[in-house]
């Protein structure tokens, strides 16, 4: 069966490419594959900019296990039939966990770290220069709120940056809205693997309640201002450092 992937999403890849530099002539990128929405249209998109991009360049996708029984079957299954080049990279994150976390610290954040970890390693051995994540612009604003809110700073997600391990990350989604990247994998029947995979929801803790609250004010942010996140986007391009309360800035 082939894949259909929507204009609209090649187009934002290639504009967020050009905008970014994020993929460059000779490269060759591990992409983060969770098996989720997010990550199985950005394998898709990629294969397709593959085919269609004046400069080459070569992927691994590579998928983290935790070490705790995941079943990937579908998803081996799935990148075979593409044509997708596929790896498990197998670790212990999981018993680590159970030892390393302390009572009430995010576990997500925890598992979150670990992964990076073992993204990085898996780069390594397979010779990557980059690493590819499938983060949207939903998940930009989620993080740049909660850090708002919750942490008392301005932060948001870098479309692209250096690891101090040297290796460059890009966000090659960072400008496309989560319905349209869930309306891809819908529209091609492709089966994900969603949250429920997320191994933090194996331990007694409590729900990251400041996710879901985040994600409920941006909702209504949009109901009441429908182009939120078209100006958010333009926003995080039009950054007047000089207006905020830097102490350092003030000895003039
Ligand atoms: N187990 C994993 N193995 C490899 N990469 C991963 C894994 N989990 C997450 N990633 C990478 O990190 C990105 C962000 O992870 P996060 O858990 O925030 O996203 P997600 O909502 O699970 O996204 P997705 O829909 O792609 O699963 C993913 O898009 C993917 O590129």
């Amino acid at each position: 069966m082939s894949i259909k992937i929507s204009k609209k999403i090649m187009s934002k890849l290639g504009k967020t490419n050009a905008e970014f530099n994020l993929i460059e002539e000779g490269d060759k990128i591990l992409v983060g594959l969770s098996g989720g929405k997010d990550s199985l249209t950005m394998v898709h998109a990629l294969k397709e900019q593959q085919r269609r991009a004046p400069f080459k360049f070569e992927f691994i996708a590579v998928t983290v296990s935790y070490g705790m029984g995941e079943n990937f079957d579908n998803l081996i299954a799935h990148c075979q039939e593409y044509e997708i080049p596929h790896t498990i990279h197998d670790t212990q994150i999981y018993n680590l966990a159970e030892e390393k976390i302390r009572k009430n610290s995010s576990f997500c954040s925890f598992f979150s770290r670990m992964r990076r970890g073992s993204l990085y390693s898996a780069a390594q051995v397979h010779g990557c220069n980059k690493v590819a994540l499938g983060h949207h612009m939903d998940d930009a604003a989620e993080s740049f709120f909660m850090n708002f809110i919750y942490n008392g700073q301005l932060r948001s997600l870098a479309p692209k940056y250096k690891a101090d391990n040297g290796l460059i990350v890009i966000r090659p989604l960072i400008q496309m809205r989560e319905r349209q990247l869930r309306a891809f994998a819908d529209d091609n029947s492709i089966p994900t693997i969603g949250d429920e995979a997320c191994p933090s929801m194996r331990f007694d803790v409590k729900m990251p309640y400041a996710r879901a609250n985040t994600k409920e004010m941006l909702a209504k942010m949009e109901k009441d201002f429908p182009s939120f996140f078209t100006s958010l986007n333009a926003a995080f391009k039009n950054i007047s450092v000089e207006s905020f309360f830097d102490k350092e800035k003030f000895n003039i």
